[in-house]
């Protein structure tokens, strides 16, 4: 058992239905560590992430985030499903970034921001616009802070929720297809900021993406995910090169070089 792990999945499984998502799941990350996710469609890539979240729940099994049970309680030494109240404090730990945004239409960028520091983190008004314009000069959107999501381009937007999740200061970030809602030229400015948030700040990294050369360049390790199980994982400059598992190779050769 790894005792480094900040999250931990063990013997995890989720079905939709008859339909098996994850399958007997192990599956770890480091504390500080930036871990990308790939594999085929369908192969529960964005559940273990919703999952975390907790916007979903587990079948068997049983995760760890930051040494506490996520889907359970301990009560007299047994573990036991989880309170809302518990999955509320859990939550805390993680911020996630989707593939839509999800930023709240009806309110300013800084008001997207502050919404949540100030009611779940209880801070006042002002702290909360001081986080929030921190956040917003991390990811280069000072000036728009006054606007709405409709008046940014998507790039931006994407850039918006980022801050809005850190603004939360967890100890771990959670993206989802972050820049496949976007057009081509806007995948840029996102993934630069991400970048410069895995180099310059002491976070916990888990990234879903088809991004294959931006994973390389940010992760720490790749996970490749078949049929909900890790099929291998290790660091990039070997899963990339040399893939031990044939299924490894054809996913990445069909990825890499498209018919
Ligand atoms: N809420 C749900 N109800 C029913 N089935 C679901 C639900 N969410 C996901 N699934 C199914 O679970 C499987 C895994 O989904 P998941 O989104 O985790 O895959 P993924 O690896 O992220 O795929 P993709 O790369 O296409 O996003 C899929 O077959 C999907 O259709």
């Amino acid at each position: 058992m790894n005792e480094q792990a900040i999250i931990r999945f063990e013997r995890v499984v989720k079905r939709f239905g008859d339909v098996t998502v994850l399958d007997e799941l192990d599956f770890h990350v480091d504390k500080g560590e930036k871990v990308t996710i790939i594999g085929p469609s369908g192969s529960g890539k964005s559940t273990v992430l919703r999952i975390l979240m907790t916007l979903e729940d587990i079948d068997e099994g049983v995760i760890h985030v930051a040494g506490k049970p996520l889907w359970h309680e301990e009560r007299n030494g047994t573990l036991v499903p989880a309170s809302e109240a518990h999955l509320r404090r859990m939550r805390k730990e993680m911020g996630m970034v989707f593939q839509q945004f999800n930023l709240f239409p009806h309110m300013t960028v800084r008001r997207n921001i502050t919404e949540a520091p100030v009611h779940v983190l209880k801070l006042s008004r002002h702290e909360a616009r001081q986080r929030a314009d921190e956040y917003l000069e991390l990811v280069g959107l000072s000036e728009h802070a006054d606007k709405f999501p409709s008046q940014l381009s998507g790039g931006q937007q994407q850039r918006v929720a980022i801050a809005r999740a850190l603004a939360m200061r967890p100890g771990i970030m959670l993206f989802d297809e972050p820049t496949s809602a976007l057009d081509p030229e806007l995948v840029g400015e996102v993934l630069t900021v991400i970048q410069r948030l895995a180099q310059e700040h002491d976070l916990t990294m888990l990234l879903v993406t088809h991004e294959m050369q931006f994973a390389k360049q940010i992760s720490d390790r790749i996970c490749f995910f078949d049929k909900g199980r890790v099929l291998e994982d290790g660091p990039p400059e070997q899963l990339f090169t040399e893939p031990r598992e044939a299924r490894t190779r054809e996913f990445l050769n069909a990825f890499l070089n498209p018919a």
